[in-house]
């Protein structure tokens, strides 16, 4: 391969190498069916319909078995690497090891949960309006709603927390690759790109969302996501 010439300003990297254990499908999560395309299918559509993102990176573990047994969109942005890991911090980690070979280091990547299926193209793209010019780069997010509760060992309130400036952190986490490959290598126990880059001292920006970019986990988010992505459908 060789280097991508002229700084490709916005890239995409979606991690797609678990194993989906919470659904508690036969196989994992991103392939189970969602309006007659696996899930994944519908993140890859919506990150492809954002004409600034320069490529949409797929990261699939090594001893992926399903993904060839699909029809895919013949875009030529669409790149699959076999390199995922046992946590989803290492699968963007190896990825990004393997694409910042070819990309400059002030690239924009925007990770993305291939489980947040319901992620639709015109949120990602204000995102890139809200954070191409900012020195860190951020994440979408939502505050949160209820009141908010610590448990003790035998499942009674140990606490309520106020929630006062509290938000649930999703995707796609948007910061510049040698910035994040760095911090992920300093910081491979986090969940989230964010977390690591807070570790090093920066502060990611929060750029408001909503509950319909939820992550697929459970068996029955399955419906929830069928329900807002046909609702979207016939809005268009
Ligand atoms: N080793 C891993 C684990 C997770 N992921 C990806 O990271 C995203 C968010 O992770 P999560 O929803 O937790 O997925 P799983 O790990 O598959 O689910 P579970 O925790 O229920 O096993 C998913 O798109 C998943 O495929 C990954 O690329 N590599
Ligand atoms: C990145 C993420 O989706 C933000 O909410 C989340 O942290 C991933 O969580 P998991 O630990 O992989 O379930």
């Amino acid at each position: 391969m060789t280097p991508i010439k002229n700084s490709s300003r916005f890239h995409a990297l979606v991690p797609a190498a678990g194993s989906g254990s919470r659904m508690g499908a036969p196989h994992p999560k991103q392939y189970l069916d969602l309006l007659g395309l696996p899930v994944i299918r519908h993140t890859i559509d919506a990150l492809l319909a954002v004409e600034r993102l320069e490529t949409v990176w797929i990261v699939l573990a090594p001893d992926d078995v399903w993904w060839a047994q699909y029809d895919w969109p013949h875009d030529p942005r669409l790149q699959v690497l076999m390199c995922g890991g046992a946590t989803r911090a290492e699968s963007v980690t190896k990825a990004l090891e393997m694409i910042a070979q070819y990309v400059p280091d002030d690239t924009w990547m925007l990770v993305h949960d291939a489980a947040r299926a319901c992620i639709s193209s015109a949120v990602v793209d204000r995102m890139l309006e809200a954070l191409s010019e900012d020195p860190v780069g951020g994440l979408l997010a939502v505050p949160v709603a209820d009141t908010l509760k610590r448990a003790d060992k035998q499942g009674r309130v140990a606490e309520t927390i106020a929630r006062d400036g509290l938000w649930q952190a999703q995707t796609p986490q948007m910061f510049r690759i040698g910035m994040l490959r760095d911090a992920l290598a300093a910081h491979p126990e986090v969940t989230d790109e964010a977390s690591a880059m807070e570790a090093c001292g920066h502060r990611p920006r929060l750029v408001p969302s909503d509950a319909s970019n939820f992550k697929v986990t459970f068996p029955e988010d399955l419906a929830m996501a069928a329900r807002i992505l046909g609702a979207a459908r016939e809005q268009k």
